[in-house]
């Protein structure tokens, strides 16, 4: 910036002083140029990152069979170092596995890396971008993370959101000590109680209202709120990593993939279907005169730029993305409580402390610093979102010291990231006490990468840790958890996000309070 100004100058100071400054002027503004030049030319010259070896024509693909890339990446990273490249088939990627380069590409160069390459599936499950967390930064993206944040998950919208908090949290409370009541020495589905009743909470939040049935006309049937799941969130969820090889060999792609194009394009008719009913349900409330808090009513009277197409997908985003990673995290809270006695003890004294004998409430969370390294730590081991959606490099430039040319994919491995041994002493072993250094604020939503940074960071953050942390200091005040036999090897996850590949199963014992 500094030379730019002085190039600028140098012309009108010459011409003033006369003759000599003008050969005095030419011969600075030739060392300038050569300056620049020179300074241009090792930016350029920086060099490739690593390649990690592969086949030809298909790169590494064979090598990523696996559905968990991000263990592979993270193995890579300690022979190839933090940053480095592989090929999947014709398309160049490059992985960031430490927080440093990760951070350098979200924040610093985040100008560079703004916009996303979609695979075929997600092309068409996001309705090409129609969704705040799959757009590239313009100015759809801006517009609809504003009535995002403003209607559903800013720090305001969630003080008017608390209601269906506080009913959530109770009803799942409610429904496992109606299991312990019945069935005492039988291990409980901790994924059906929860997942039911987060699948609640997304779609009053999003719609403003559960529903246990709905009539869809462009299918011509009645679905039932389980059916309502499975589309709206189970099928997009396993479809978002459905492969088409076609996505590593663009030059192929005039050859059809019928089995792989008729899969997606149903999920994503019903999908469209199941929406269409729900919103025509809430349009004719609204009609009746019935307006409710949520985002539903708030786009439908705020967001007049926006078509009802991209109206649907962001109410549809809302709900997918309310409904799964928070699961994820409280479901692997709880698994890693339920193994650890000692520490699910020491959580509880904390609680007791603070809270006595009442039922902990929000207002109650940041004097449980405890419950939060819980969390924390549990979105490290277990990072539900384990790689960033692709980004992609709309412009040359260096991160972590290498040149990366444009047109190149970034993959920032959040797993690795949090699994760094130059960051975290022991990553493997789950330890809640390594967040208990007293330097940060018990409520500081981003002790790990595991919300993603920048720009594009969680916009849901607060809500997940809210929600996550609340069930996870009820549960533990008002039962002791057991694992079910067998559920300590129990680890394997599945799909898009980190889920656990088996729903928890604990033994659980209502604690006795003498008041
Ligand atoms: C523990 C739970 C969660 C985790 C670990 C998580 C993780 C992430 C990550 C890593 C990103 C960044 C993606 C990127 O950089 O491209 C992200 C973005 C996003 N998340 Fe979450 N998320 C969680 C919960 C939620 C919830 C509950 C919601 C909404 C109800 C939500 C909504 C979003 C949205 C809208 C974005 C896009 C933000 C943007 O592009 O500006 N997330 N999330």
């Amino acid at each position: 910036m500094d030379t730019l100004l002085n190039l600028q100058a140098l012309p009108a100071t010459a011409a003033s002083i006369g003759g000599p400054a003008v050969a005095i002027g030419g011969i600075t503004w030739f060392f300038i140029r050569e300056y620049v030049k020179d300074q241009r030319k090792k930016s350029l010259s920086f060099p490739p990152p690593p390649e990690v070896p592969g086949l030809p024509v298909i790169g590494n693909l064979l090598q990523l069979k696996e559905k968990k890339p991000h263990k592979t990446f993270t193995k890579w990273a300690e022979k190839y170092g933090p940053i480095y490249s592989i090929r999947a088939g014709s398309n160049t990627m490059v992985v960031l596995n430490t927080n440093d380069v990760a951070k350098e590409a979200m924040v610093t160069k985040y100008s560079s890396i703004s916009t996303r390459k979609l695979s075929n599936a997600l092309k068409i499950l996001t309705s090409d971008k129609s969704i705040v967390a799959m757009s590239d930064y313009n100015e759809f993206y801006k517009t609809a993370k504003r009535h995002l944040l403003t209607s559903t998950l800013g720090t305001n919208a969630q003080k008017r959101n608390r209601i269906h908090r506080d009913n959530m949290i109770n009803n799942i409370c409610d429904q496992f000590h109606a299991h312990a009541t019945k069935y005492p020495s039988e291990a409980v589905n901790f994924r059906k109680i929860f997942q039911y009743e987060l699948f609640g909470l997304s779609m009053r939040q999003s719609i403003g209202e559960d529903v246990e049935s709905i009539y869809v006309e462009d299918l011509g049937i009645t679905l039932s709120r389980e059916e309502v799941f499975k589309i709206l969130v189970l099928d997009p969820m396993e479809g978002a990593i459905e492969v088409d090889w076609r996505d590593f060999f663009p030059y192929m792609k005039w050859i059809p993939n019928q089995e792989f194009e008729n899969k997606i394009q149903q999920m994503h008719f019903r999908r469209q279907a199941v929406m269409k009913a729900l919103i025509e349900q809430q349009k004719k409330r609204i009609a009746s005169g019935k307006e409710i808090n949520c985002y539903l009513d708030h786009l439908l009277s705020e967001a007049n730029t926006l078509s009802e197409q991209q109206i649907l997908m962001l109410l549809w985003e809302a709900i997918i993305e309310a409904s799964d990673t928070t699961l994820v995290s409280t479901e692997w809270a709880m698994y890693e409580l339920s193994k650890d006695p000692n520490r699910q003890t020491y959580l509880l004294s904390e609680i007791q402390n603070a809270c006595g004998f009442n039922k902990v409430r929000e207002e109650k969370l940041c004097q449980l610093p405890y419950l939060a390294a819980v969390f924390h730590e549990t979105l490290r081991k277990h990072s539900p979102v384990p790689i960033v959606p692709l980004r992609y490099m709309h412009e040359e430039a260096q991160l972590g010291g290498y040149n990366i040319p444009e047109g190149t994919e970034i993959a920032i491995n959040i797993y690795g990231c949090n699994m760094d041994q130059n960051v975290w002493d022991s990553p493997e072993d789950w330890n809640p006490e390594r967040f208990l250094t007293g330097k940060d604020d018990a409520m500081e939503l981003h002790k790990t990468m595991a919300f993603g940074g920048g720009k594009r960071v969680c916009a849901g953050a607060l809500q997940a840790m809210t929600i996550s942390c609340m069930a996870i200091a009820r549960l533990v005040q008002e039962f002791e958890w057991q694992l079910g036999i067998g559920e300590e090897e129990n680890v394997d996850t599945l799909g898009l996000t980190t889920h656990r590949l088996h729903p928890l199963l604990t033994i659980i014992k209502p604690r006795v309070y003498k008041g």
